[in-house]
């Protein structure tokens, strides 16, 4: 089953990219998903070359957001599309089963759409306003959670769901009420100055339940 906390990353150039994904590495991130927005594929390949084996060494799994060619250039462990991205099936057929393929979704329909069509994990959201990404669909809330994981319930539909969206330590509880998975999560992660403390707390709250 996947970790239950998903790392997003952040920065301009491919050096502040390695520094803040080594950071959450070395803090107790075992998902890294590699978000390098309007950049040049050569600087995409170069920053995803030094991640890879980042990864390897943190025992972490390494996605790349969007692209689908680099993943499979790389050998990352998968990607994550979002709902304008490549379709999710045409994703599938490209890379194969052996590859992770998550998903955005905002409505229960849009999941109900990537699970026909072979997605792993879905990242739904945003549960509120974030600067981190531009064009954000309607803000969920946690009403909006729970509406659509009763319907999943309903339905059942099992997919592991993450929440994304500007979502902070104090949000991480009752979120989990809701029935997610887990959280992704850039900006709390990127901008603490104590990564190992937060990350701990975050488990904490993730993992509460579960009896082991
Ligand atoms: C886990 C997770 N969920 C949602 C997104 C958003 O993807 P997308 O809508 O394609 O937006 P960009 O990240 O590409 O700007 C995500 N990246 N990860
Ligand atoms: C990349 C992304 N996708 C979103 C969506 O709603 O699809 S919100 C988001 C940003 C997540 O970063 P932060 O934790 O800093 O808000
Ligand atoms: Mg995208």
């Amino acid at each position: 089953m996947y970790s239950k906390l998903q790392y997003i990353s952040q920065g301009e150039t491919t050096e502040k990219q390695l520094y803040n994904i080594h950071q959450a590495l070395d803090a107790g991130c075992n998902w890294v998903q590699m978000r390098f927005k309007n950049q040049t594929q050569k600087d995409a390949f170069t920053l995803a070359e030094a991640v890879k084996p980042l990864c390897e060494k943190y025992i972490a799994n390494f996605i790349v957001n969007d692209d689908l060619h680099l993943t499979k250039e790389i050998d990352a462990d998968g990607v994550h599309l979002g709902l304008t991205d490549t379709k999710i099936e045409e994703a599938r057929a490209f890379l194969g089963t052996s590859k992770v393929i998550g998903g955005t979704a905002n409505t229960f329909e849009d999941i109900e759409n990537h699970v026909k069509n072979g997605c792993d994990y879905i990242g739904l959201g945003p549960f509120r306003f974030t600067a981190t990404k531009k064009k954000l669909s309607p803000i969920l809330g946690l009403s909006g959670y729970f509406d659509i994981l009763q319907k999943l319930k309903k339905n059942k539909i099992e997919i592991p769901v993450y929440a994304i969206g500007g979502i902070t330590l104090r949000d991480v509880s009752p979120l989990m009420e809701t029935g997610i998975h887990g959280i992704a999560v850039s900006g709390i992660i990127t901008e603490s100055e104590e990564k190992e403390n937060l990350i701990q707390q975050l488990n904490e709250k993730l993992y509460a339940n579960i009896i082991v």
